[in-house]
């Protein structure tokens, strides 16, 4: 591993993050993502046909046939290109949102940049390209996200968000300092909008208001709960000390439901993506109606995508009948209806008010 250049190190990390995310058991256990902290309330008499039932919505200028975000995972390898291009052909079939993984492989090997180019495959998608934010500490400027976006024709770059990541990895980047300065600057030029997302251990409200402040035009609070990055490196780790390292800090995190309340209430219109720990439509439903705009799921599109195309469609069959439920037996047409309705209760409060 010394022996490799950065290209070559950053190409094989990203093999073995679909390795150890495939094959160990890398998810919170107990630190959740606080929805079942939450109920519908179910209505017995929802004056709905189920084909007037519509999940179709905008996010950034875009319509979307549903509120699902294949959030970022990979690219820069052969099987990332597979991957990637099963998911593009199925997010635009349902004309959902899709990321890309962190394109940093891209910039350090240039020809394997064909391995995130998915846009003709899914011409009429809101497609999101990826970087780290903290690459702008180590030689990245407006030049690099510019050409990260220009090679997936993106409609927004992410800026990926991830000191616990980092701070676990082997040999992780962990100069964060100056960050929100480099991160208005970039807000200014470029000419997409900038998401600022985490990667499994939330945003805060306060956090999202310095970056709203900064010029991002959404946040994707990828909260707790789902996918532990500092598991991932704790699987990867070449020493005892970051192996302790990442089991100390599996369950670090803000939960996502506490993320999106949260920033909800500081920021009552920004584009807002819920992800982190979702794994059903009725997650989805739950983060929608808490105040998100869209829900991004990376783990189950990991596992789907590495069986099949048909593995995909069938996921992404499953989430729309789940949350085409929750709206049929809240008495709810459509997902802003869901969420102006008070159908969504926390748990112990009494069941009978809300809904209907
Ligand atoms: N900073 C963070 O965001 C979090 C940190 N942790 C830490 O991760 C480690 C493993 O936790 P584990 O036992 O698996 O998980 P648990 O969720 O069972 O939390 C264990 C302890 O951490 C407390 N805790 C939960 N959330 C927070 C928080 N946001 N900030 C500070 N303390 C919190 C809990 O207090 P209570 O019962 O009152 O909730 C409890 O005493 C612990 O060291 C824990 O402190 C865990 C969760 C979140
Ligand atoms: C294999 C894999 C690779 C990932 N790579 C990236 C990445 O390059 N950039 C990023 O922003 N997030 C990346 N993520 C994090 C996800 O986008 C997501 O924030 C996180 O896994 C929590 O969501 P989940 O619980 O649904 O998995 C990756 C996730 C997976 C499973
Ligand atoms: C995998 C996740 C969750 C985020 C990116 O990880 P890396 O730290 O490997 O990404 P780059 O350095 O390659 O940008
Ligand atoms: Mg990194």
């Amino acid at each position: 591993m010394t022996n490799l250049n950065s290209g070559e190190e950053t190409q094989s990390r990203k093999a073995e993050h679909i390795r150890v995310c495939l094959e160990d058991d890398v998810q919170f256990r107990v630190n959740g993502t606080g929805l079942d902290r939450y109920r519908f309330t179910h209505c017995c008499l929802p004056e709905l046909d189920w084909q007037d039932i519509d999940l179709t919505t905008r996010f950034l200028g875009k319509s979307l046939g549903a509120p699902l975000l294949i959030s970022s995972m990979t690219g820069g390898t052969e099987e990332a290109k597979r991957i990637n291009s099963r998911l593009a052909v199925v997010a635009e079939e349902f004309q959902i949102a899709m990321g890309v993984g962190s394109q940093r492989v891209a910039v350090e090997k240039p020809e394997v940049g064909d391995t995130f180019a998915v846009r003709s495959l899914a011409p009429n998608i809101l497609l999101f390209a990826n970087l780290g934010a903290v690459q702008l500490n180590y030689g990245y400027g407006v030049d690099e996200c510019r050409k990260a976006v220009d090679l997936l024709e993106a409609d927004a770059l992410i800026l990926h968000l991830n000191p616990l990541q980092e701070a676990v990895q082997s040999r992780g980047d962990k100069n964060f300092r100056g960050l929100l300065d480099k991160i208005h600057e970039l807000c200014n030029v470029l000419p997409v909008p900038v998401i600022a997302k985490e990667v499994g251990n939330g945003i805060s409200a306060k956090m999202a208001q310095k970056l709203l402040e900064a010029g991002v035009g959404a946040v994707d609070v990828a909260g707790a709960g789902g996918t532990s990055w500092a598991k991932v490196e704790g699987e990867r780790a070449k020493d005892s000390r970051q192996r302790r390292l990442g089991a100390t800090f599996a369950e670090w995190g803000l939960p996502t439901a506490d993320c999106i309340t949260s920033i909800r209430a500081i920021a009552p219109s920004i584009p807002l993506i819920a992800s982190g720990g979702l794994r059903n439509g009725l997650d989805v439903a739950k983060a929608i109606a808490l105040g998100a705009d869209l829900a991004g799921l990376a783990w189950p599109f990991l596992q789907a995508a590495a069986e099949s195309e048909a593995a995909i469609q069938t996921l992404v069959e499953h989430l729309l009948a789940e949350i085409s439920t929750v709206l049929f037996c809240t008495g709810n047409a459509t997902l802003s209806e869901l969420r102006d309705s008070d159908a969504l209760q926390p748990q112990g409060s009494p069941a009978t008010t809300g809904g209907g």
